[in-house]
């Protein structure tokens, strides 16, 4: 299955709002429609965010103002801008042809992230946490961490997945366990605040998770929650292993200080799936990234390399 591709003249989407409950294809012909679909995350996950901004600059067709509101449509996944940027300096003519390549060298690029990521580590029946997706629905078929546990998984050494629900939006709880599910793969889902806790208590192999944007120093940004599992592996000395396609380093952004943090409103934080939890009026404070600082990670796993920052 493909979470995101070019089809007929349209942009063809799972729709990962709807999911684990229904498995809908959206088919999308301009790119107001697209933006709307990458802010709600009916398309979320930087490398899937990559290829939905190359393909929307071909449904631009070299109208520059719709172009840079698709590159500003969320500001944290470095591989939105860098997609765009890399199809939008191209003659419209040439737009298609280079946002196929960046599809397909996604494909490319999970599946040697998920090999190298699998040879680095050690052993078998192994226990892994993670945070957020990072599977295929985070890209085009095959995720980055999550590409790792597959490959462990088709190896058969994967022991277990412990997966972080991920709140507010529980991409974890929602998407990562449809993902392991669907392959089989054993899993117990997580709370957020029980991941460093469970890292402390042991039996933890690896910590494996995805990346936003990783600065020239080696800081990472990720989903909310990463840098708390640095910290506590780091604790428990367990590995904590960054998985991500070299369009996720950004050499421009010196450290994890200058990348812009999204911040979601506070609606996704009182409320779980249109049900109010907190008193009305109450405001929150809601960022959808952390940064990990480089001294806590243990090794970035791309599909070229492996960096120890
Ligand atoms: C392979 S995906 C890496 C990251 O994009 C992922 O971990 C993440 O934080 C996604 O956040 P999201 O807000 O769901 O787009």
């Amino acid at each position: 299955m493909r979470t995101i591709d070019w089809v007929d003249g349209a942009i063809e989407l799972v729709d990962q709002t709807k999911l684990p409950d229904e498995l809908v294809t959206l088919r999308i012909t301009d790119v107001d429609t697209l933006i709307g679909a990458i802010r709600r995350l009916s398309v979320r996950g930087a490398p899937a965010l990559g290829v939905a901004g190359a393909l929307g600059v071909v449904l631009a067709a070299g109208d520059a103002a719709q172009i840079a509101r698709l590159r500003a449509a969320r500001p944290t996944a470095v591989n939105l801008a860098w997609a765009v940027d890399q199809v939008a300096a191209l003659p419209p003519g040439k737009a298609l042809k280079a946002a196929l390549r960046i599809r397909d060298e996604d494909i490319a690029a999970c599946h040697a992230m998920g090999a190298r990521g699998a040879d680095l580590l050690e052993g078998d029946r192994l226990r892994v946490m993670t945070v957020c997706n990072t599977g295929g629905l985070a890209a085009v078929e095959r995720g980055t961490a999550l590409g790792v546990v597959q490959t462990l998984h088709e190896r058969g050494r994967l022991g277990e997945v412990l997966a972080l629900e991920t709140r507010p939006l529980l991409q974890g709880a929602r998407l990562t366990t449809w993902e392991l599910a669907r392959m089989g793969a054993p899993h117990r889902l997580v709370t957020d605040s029980a991941g460093p806790y469970l890292l402390a208590r042991g039996g933890i192999d690896a910590v494996l998770i995805g990346a936003d944007r990783i600065a020239a120093n080696g800081d990472v940004a990720n989903k909310i929650g990463s840098y708390a599992l640095a910290l506590g592996a780091e604790r428990a000395g367990v590995p904590f292993i960054v998985v991500a396609p070299e369009s996720t380093i950004d050499e421009g952004t010196p450290s994890g200080d200058q990348i812009a943090i999204e911040d979601r409103g506070s609606e996704e934080v009182t409320t779980i799936q249109g049900v109010r939890l907190a008193p009305k009026g109450t405001e929150a404070v809601n960022p959808a990234f952390d940064v990990t600082p480089h001294d806590l990670v243990t090794a970035i796993v791309t599909e070229r390399r492996v960096i120890r920052p």
